[in-house]
């Protein structure tokens, strides 16, 4: 099992075996293998692959447990691995594409379903589906419309899909559109039996989208079955990898995931990055934690402890705040200059960017004496995914320094979200993520996902806890801020109304 440039195939494993197919015809290997053949592999009939043996088609990406965008190194950024995935109606492309990822085992992979782009009745033809293709197996964030079998239609929410290591993209006509197979570094079809495919059209149309059995059968027989023999297919053989004819009885899905796409396995090689979540992070070359000075310790004790008001909360956060900016500030560029004192006397000085040059950008809210943008992100609670709600930065913000501030940062999860935002804005990583208190886990992913990103921070704590917050921690830090986690504040009744809501984050700066 070896890795060669320009292959695509799979790696034989287990009780696997293959069937080869060169560019020029059939070349079995059945007979060098035992089993049945279960899963068949084309290779590309480049010259460079022509006479080697199968066998060793092993295309692998090596991720080193890091995020698309850069390479396992840390620095070039790199293509998604594309895995096209063509099959009739209910052939099983999106078990199999669940299947593939379970396999796979590694953060960064996305499944895109070509159902997602099917035009909204009445026709309205909106939407290119190359786009999305193409911008994520470039790294690019892109929007997902969700299409509803049961009304023909769009639901209201788009899905926001970061860039990805791996892409699979699974649609009926997958292979049809000769741009898109273009993209595909790998092809591979769900070879089910067209009986089969009609029995679980039925099920599922039935169950799943709303149908009844009449209009089934009969848009199955009009439309799918001849839509199969067009656009479908004559394309098998252009297939890299065919997963075969299995009935219900043959299930692939009694398979464990690994026996059923060991092959494909191989593809993906991510090395884990962190140790245990509470074990010590390794030291980061682009963290910064403000000098614990009596004063930073004194404000760290005021805003931990559970006893302080909420009034207090919001005055010595600020404190630190100013602390951490400042301290962001001399990390940035300045330039050499020369001011006249009042008593006419030089003084050789140096002038900060500040002011111009340098974008604020707050996952929060906004800060008032630079440009300004604002990123709204929040947990998903059913996923636990960090889903973009908003995301407003000024024009020329690719030319700026950006402080992208935070007010904690534990999994880091929103925190790398918002980089990639920023990166996708053209912002030429002269990006320093400022946070209050981070912890251990965070630094080490942003640092680790984005190696030019400048971490600025007053405190790393060392662990987190089951839900990845900080230990020993700070809280929520928007509920304390703003009183919605219901502690009290000490004032009285009309001294309360009178206290900063939201946009008291304005005037920190
Ligand atoms: N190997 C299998 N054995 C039994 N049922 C399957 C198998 N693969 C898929 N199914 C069922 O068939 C239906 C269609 O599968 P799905 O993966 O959605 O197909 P596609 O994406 O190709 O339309 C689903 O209800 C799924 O549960
Ligand atoms: N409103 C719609 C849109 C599409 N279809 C059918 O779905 C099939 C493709 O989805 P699979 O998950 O089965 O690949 C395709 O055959 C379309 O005819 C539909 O019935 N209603």
């Amino acid at each position: 099992n070896m890795s060669l440039p320009g292959y695509t195939g799979a790696r034989i494993s287990g009780f696997w075996s293959m069937r080869a197919r060169s560019g020029s015809g059939e070349d079995s290997l059945d007979r060098l293998l035992p089993g049945p053949p279960i899963i068949a592999v084309r290779r590309k009939s480049t010259s460079q692959t022509k006479t080697e043996v199968l066998r060793t088609c092993t295309h692998t990406i090596y991720t080193a447990g890091r995020p698309p965008w850069y390479d396992e190194h840390g620095a070039e950024s790199k293509e998604a691995f594309v895995i096209g995935l063509c099959g009739g109606s209910a052939s099983g492309k999106t078990t199999v594409a669940n299947k593939i990822i379970e396999a796979l085992d590694v953060p960064w992979v996305v499944l895109l379903s070509m159902d997602s782009f099917y035009k909204v009745r009445p026709v309205s033809n909106d939407y290119s589906f190359d786009h999305p293709g193409q911008r994520l197996k470039h790294g690019k964030i892109v929007m997902i419309p969700v299409y509803d079998f049961t009304t023909h239609g769009r639901q209201k929410d788009w899905k926001t899909v970061y860039g990805a290591s791996v892409v699979i993209f699974e649609g009926i006509m997958s292979f049809a559109d000769k741009e898109l197979l273009e993209l595909r570094d790998m092809k591979s079809i769900v070879d089910t039996d067209s009986d089969i495919r009609h029995v679980r059209r039925l099920r599922r149309d039935i169950t799943e989208r709303g149908r009844d059995i009449e209009g089934v059968i009969k848009q199955y027989n009009k439309f799918v079955k001849p839509a199969f023999e067009r656009y479908i297919e004559p394309y098998i053989q252009l297939a890299d990898i065919v997963v075969p004819r299995v009935g219900e009885q043959n299930s692939l899905l009694s398979l464990s995931p690994i026996q059923m796409y060991s092959p494909l396995c191989c593809f993906v090689q991510g090395s884990p990055v962190l140790g245990p979540a509470d074990s010590a992070p390794p030291p980061s070359q682009t963290l910064r934690v403000l000098e614990s000075m009596p004063q930073v310790k004194g404000l760290h004790t005021i805003i931990r402890n559970q006893e302080t008001s909420r009034d207090e909360f919001v005055f010595y956060p600020k404190r630190l705040m100013r602390l951490l900016i400042e301290h962001a500030l001399t990390f940035l560029p300045s330039q050499p200059c020369t001011v006249q004192t009042p008593q006419g006397r030089e003084y050789e000085g140096k002038r900060s960017l500040s002011g111009k040059g340098i974008t604020g950008v707050s996952i929060l809210a906004a800060c008032k004496d630079v440009r300004f943008g604002e990123i709204l992100i929040q947990t998903n609670l059913d996923s636990g995914e960090p889903e973009l709600h908003y995301l407003r930065l000024p024009k020329g913000i690719s030319e700026e320094h950006v402080i992208l501030m935070d007010s904690t940062v534990s999994s880091s999860a929103a925190a790398m979200m918002a980089v990639r935002d920023l990166l996708d804005h053209k912002v030429q990583e002269k990006i320093a993520l400022a946070s209050l208190l981070m912890a251990g886990l965070g630094v080490h992913w942003v640092a680790y996902a984005f190696p030019k990103v400048k971490i600025i921070t007053t405190a790393v704590d060392k662990g987190v806890d089951d839900f990845l917050q900080a230990i020993p921690g700070i809280g929520d830090f928007g509920d304390l801020y703003f009183g919605t986690d219901g502690r009290t504040s000490g004032w009285s009744d009309d001294e309360e109304q009178e206290q900063p809501k939201q946009q008291t984050m304005n005037l920190i700066l």
